[in-house]
């Protein structure tokens, strides 16, 4: 194949003469009087178009029958984020015949093609106009159109206008002929497509979801992420930067990362899947009393973080964790789970060991977690300032490193942080440690273990309490959450039959911004559960792994050092995972 696609001629940059090479992997261009050589992998040209062509801010066509034009992918630093911003790279180039350009568009689209074979033809876009800033519609046409309609992508677009527009679409309407779905918005957008596709995919499968034992089947479609929210933090924790031409890029290239998702169950029935963050106590309090400053944008949970730490409460609770293996890794090795990451990759291979590539993944025979040498069950009980669980770092611009800087996307784990009652200031360092490369581990009040399954339940006595503390909530239980399925009904109806308008004692009416909170004592206090950004009306619940669900239009977070700059000389962008001590 390599011999067959090479392509060697001189052709012209500007009036400068380039000794231009297509090998199979690679197509390089070297200055013949400078000796500087550029170098683009195959797999990362955009689109090869005949004539002299700018595509940004808006496209025009020069028609030169002796030229054309390639685009690729260049990287640069972004000075903060944990990843690079990927830019459109173009060159126009000359050659001395009109046959010998028609030979290198042919050659170089060919070489596109076979090197990078889960490119999306067809993509199906979902645009929130309410997320985050309120851009969506605007960072839609004028970064991504152009780039999908260079990459010769059609996509069909629905501007939503409602909450669970996307996910209902994808439960219910024809998805024949699509590559991937995509969101433009933040993470509740991506839950939506996440819950849709899931949900779809057992349904046409014949599997039940309430069963967290059941063996679920991966996701056909991809998911791409073009960030426009509030948080964006799956977006951050798989890409490393937040940045819609970047997502873009991937979404083109037609990058493909699995990500573990987590189920979330209670009383035998499945409430909602998760990616990034299932917690209670702090984390479920700061989105509940965010929920009433929406009008805020995305510094709402600034504001109503700072309310729910003044508050100063503390959560009693019954944590059962299934450990994972501790032979295969650790929450505190100090490793960073990064583009191509050695771990997540021989979890891919133990998954689909008859497959070479993500790409013909889906009908691989899943392990099963009933078949999993289970392991021993770990209870711990107490007075906790949070319990979280993350099946990936959860990084996101407010913490660069995340909730658990060294958890995987895709090793079928997630890290149970427990963070037990403590002193304002203690918890307020194990917070700010959050923002830095301080290890937030590293505080005696803190506890992380890495698992295959967490149950939450409360000590005898406070069931009353945590009743009255999701009555009366957004995505409390007389709100529709999630009844597509209608499969949770049994659990609504009981949690429901004291009645909607009885009198109940609102849990976010002691949220207070007195700084009181700080020096009296207080009773421990009953919370709700934030589920990627959305409240369970259940308290008491069973969340379990599934490895590599779902797969994502990204690659996860390049490193920098190995990665920038890549096209100036020839070194292959290697995917790995590295120490970050
Ligand atoms: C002293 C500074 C401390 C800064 C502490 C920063 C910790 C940041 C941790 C971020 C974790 C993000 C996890 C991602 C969750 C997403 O699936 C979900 C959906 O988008 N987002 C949220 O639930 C939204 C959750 C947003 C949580 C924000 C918490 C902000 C806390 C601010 C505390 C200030 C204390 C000030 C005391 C004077
Ligand atoms: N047209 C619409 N009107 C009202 N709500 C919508 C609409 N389209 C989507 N939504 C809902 O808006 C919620 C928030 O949207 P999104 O996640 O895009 O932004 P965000 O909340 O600002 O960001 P983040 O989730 O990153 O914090 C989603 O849960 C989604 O269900
Ligand atoms: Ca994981």
């Amino acid at each position: 194949m390599e011999t067959d696609l090479r392509l060697e001629s001189s052709l012209w940059v500007g009036n400068k003469r380039h000794r231009a090479v297509l090998t199979g992997w690679y197509f390089n261009w070297t200055d013949v009087d400078k000796k500087k050589t550029i170098s683009v992998p195959v797999a990362e040209v955009v689109g090869v178009e005949e004539g002299q062509v700018q595509v940004l801010p808006q496209k025009t066509v020069v028609e030169k029958d002796k030229d054309f034009t390639v685009f690729y992918v260049k990287r640069s630093s972004t000075g903060g984020s944990s990843g690079l911003l990927w830019r459109l790279g173009q060159t126009q180039f000359s050659c001395p015949s009109r046959v010998l350009r028609d030979q290198w568009i042919k050659q170089l689209r060919t070489a596109v093609k076979t090197h990078s074979p889960l490119r999306p033809s067809k993509l199906l876009v979902f645009i929130n106009p309410y997320g985050g800033k309120k851009r969506g519609r605007q960072i839609y046409s004028s970064l991504v159109a152009p780039l999908f309609e260079l990459a010769g992508i059609s996509s069909n677009v629905i501007v939503t206008e409602r909450a669970n527009q996307a996910r209902d679409h994808l439960l219910k309407k024809d998805l024949t002929d699509l590559d991937g779905v995509v969101c433009v918005g933040g993470d509740g957008m991506f839950s939506e497509l996440l819950h849709g596709l899931i949900d779809r995919t057992q349904q046409e499968a014949g599997l039940c979801v309430n069963d967290p034992a059941v063996a679920l089947q991966p996701c056909p479609l991809h998911i791409g992420i073009i960030p426009a929210g509030s948080t964006d933090c799956v977006c951050y924790t798989t890409v490393g930067v937040i940045d819609p031409v970047t997502s873009a890029l991937h979404i083109v290239l037609g990058d493909s990362q699995p990500l573990d998702v987590c189920s979330v169950h209670h009383a035998s029935v499945l409430v909602r899947y998760s990616v990034s963050l299932v917690g209670y106590g702090f984390y479920g309090d700061v989105l509940a009393e965010s929920e009433k400053h929406r009008w805020m944008g995305p510094l709402r949970y600034d504001y109503s973080g700072t309310m729910v730490y003044l508050s100063n409460r503390s959560y009693q609770g019954v944590v059962e964790y299934l450990p994972a293996d501790p032979l295969l890794s650790s929450p505190r090795d100090k490793t960073r789970c990064l583009s191509g990451c050695t771990l997540c990759s021989r979890s891919t291979e133990r998954l689909f060991p008859n497959s070479s590539d993500s790409g013909s993944l889906y009908s691989a025979n899943f392990s099963s977690f009933s078949n999993d040498s289970e392991g021993e069950w770990v209870r711990v009980e107490g007075s906790f300032r949070c319990v979280s669980l993350t099946c990936m770092s959860s990084s996101c611009p407010k913490s660069p490193l995340g909730l658990s800087p060294s958890a995987h996307l895709a090793d079928g784990t997630g890290d149970l942080v427990l963070v037990w009652d403590t002193h304002p200031l203690g918890f307020l360092k194990f917070l700010h440690r959050h923002t830095s490369t301080q290890d937030q581990f590293d505080l005696p009040f803190v506890e992380v273990h890495r698992v295959k399954a967490i149950r939450f339940s409360l000590p005898s006595g406070k069931e009353e309490e945590a009743h009255e503390a999701v009555v009366g909530q957004k995505g409390g239980p007389d709100e529709e959450v999630y009844t597509d399925t209608g499969s949770w009904s049994g659990s609504q109806q009981r949690l429901s039959d004291r009645g909607p308008g009885q009198e109940t004692r609102s849990h976010q009416k002691t949220v207070s911004p007195f700084l009181c909170g700080l020096c009296c004592s207080k009773s421990p206090s009953v919370s709700v559960w934030n589920c990627d950004g959305e409240i369970l009306p259940f308290t008491e619940i069973l969340c379990r792994v599934h490895c590599q669900l779902v797969h994502l239009y990204a690659r996860g977070i390049e490193d920098g050092a190995a990665a920038q700059n890549s096209n100036e000389d020839d070194t292959r962008c290697e995917r790995r995972c590295i120490l970050h001590k």
